[in-house]
């Protein structure tokens, strides 16, 4: 058996947060998570299979989960059955920006992996640098910079990361998608937008897009050995390269584009 957690450790109320979902839920273990970010929500309603069971309740319920610092971001997570599978699905996410820690940012991926789950699909909305790339497009994520400068792990922990959007996942993506395009995602911490030689850097640098989130949840999945997959979801042409950035075309383009983004998860899921 595995050695238990340190007292007080991340794994410790991973685990914590992990035996309060499956009394909640009725669940007791979970196949794959969902983070679901801005704009995503919607997509998520064409997931459940049919007459099942759909749990759902304020994230806040769980040990370790902290209220959303940012009005309007639904703290929330919903346990479903989708294609058979028991699926947990984070509908919004801490930001690393909300100066809360890392912790906190990576707190539910790692409650995830200690519910069982293992495969985590992160999900975002972030800006597009890359010419060709449109507002609506979705991104398959093959790579990341951790432009944040911040790490979930600590310790002698040398984690491999070169397989950290697994490309099992990538392939099934492709046979249900084969159009989709694939890029690199840089975190930035935020919560300021890219200057627009920020956005030029990024672009040197490698980036096809640009966001806030999922770099570190990836690297903290990863690490517990989970397969991730990576969907971003351009919801503006990054600082510079558009018009200025504006905080409700970004949910409004989200919600455009939810209907195609549940049909493509509830085509990837079950598999
Ligand atoms: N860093 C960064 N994050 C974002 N999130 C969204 I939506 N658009 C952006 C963007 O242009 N830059």
């Amino acid at each position: 058996p595995s050695a238990a957690p340190t007292p007080g450790s991340p794994a410790e109320a991973a685990g914590a947060a992990a035996a309060a979902l499956a009394e909640r839920t009725g669940v007791a273990s979970h196949d794959l998570a969902i983070v679901l970010g801005s704009g995503w929500v919607p997509a998520i309603d064409v997931l459940p299979d049919p007459g099942s069971d759909v749990v759902e309740f304020p994230v806040t319920e769980l040990p370790g989960f902290l209220p959303p610092a940012v009005e309007g971001h639904a703290g929330r997570v919903r346990s479903l059955s989708v294609g058979g599978k028991r699926v947990l699905a984070f509908l919004g996410r801490t930001h690393l920006y909300e100066g809360r820690g890392v912790e906190p940012v990576v707190h539910g991926v790692r409650t995830a992996a200690a519910a069982g789950c293992r495969v985590v699909v992160l999900t975002n909305a972030c800006g597009g640098l890359r010419p060709g790339l449109s507002v609506g497009d979705p991104v398959l994520l093959a790579d990341h910079l951790n432009l944040t400068g911040r790490t979930p792990l600590v310790g002698a922990r040398f984690v491999d990361l070169s397989d950290v959007y697994a490309a099992r996942l990538r392939a099934l993506v492709r046979e249900v998608d084969p159009d989709i395009a694939e890029g690199v995602y840089a975190q930035f911490p935020g919560p300021q937008y890219e200057t627009p030689a920020e956005v030029r850097m990024a672009g040197v640098l490698g980036a096809d897009l640009v966001g806030m989130s999922t770099v570190l949840e990836a690297v903290a999945a990863h690490a517990e050995g989970c397969e991730v997959l990576g969907i971003s979801l351009v919801t503006n042409l990054a600082a510079g390269l558009g018009d200025p950035l504006d905080h409700d075309e970004v949910l409004a383009v989200g919600k455009a584009a939810a209907t195609r983004m549940g049909e493509l998860l509830r085509r990837v899921v079950p598999r």
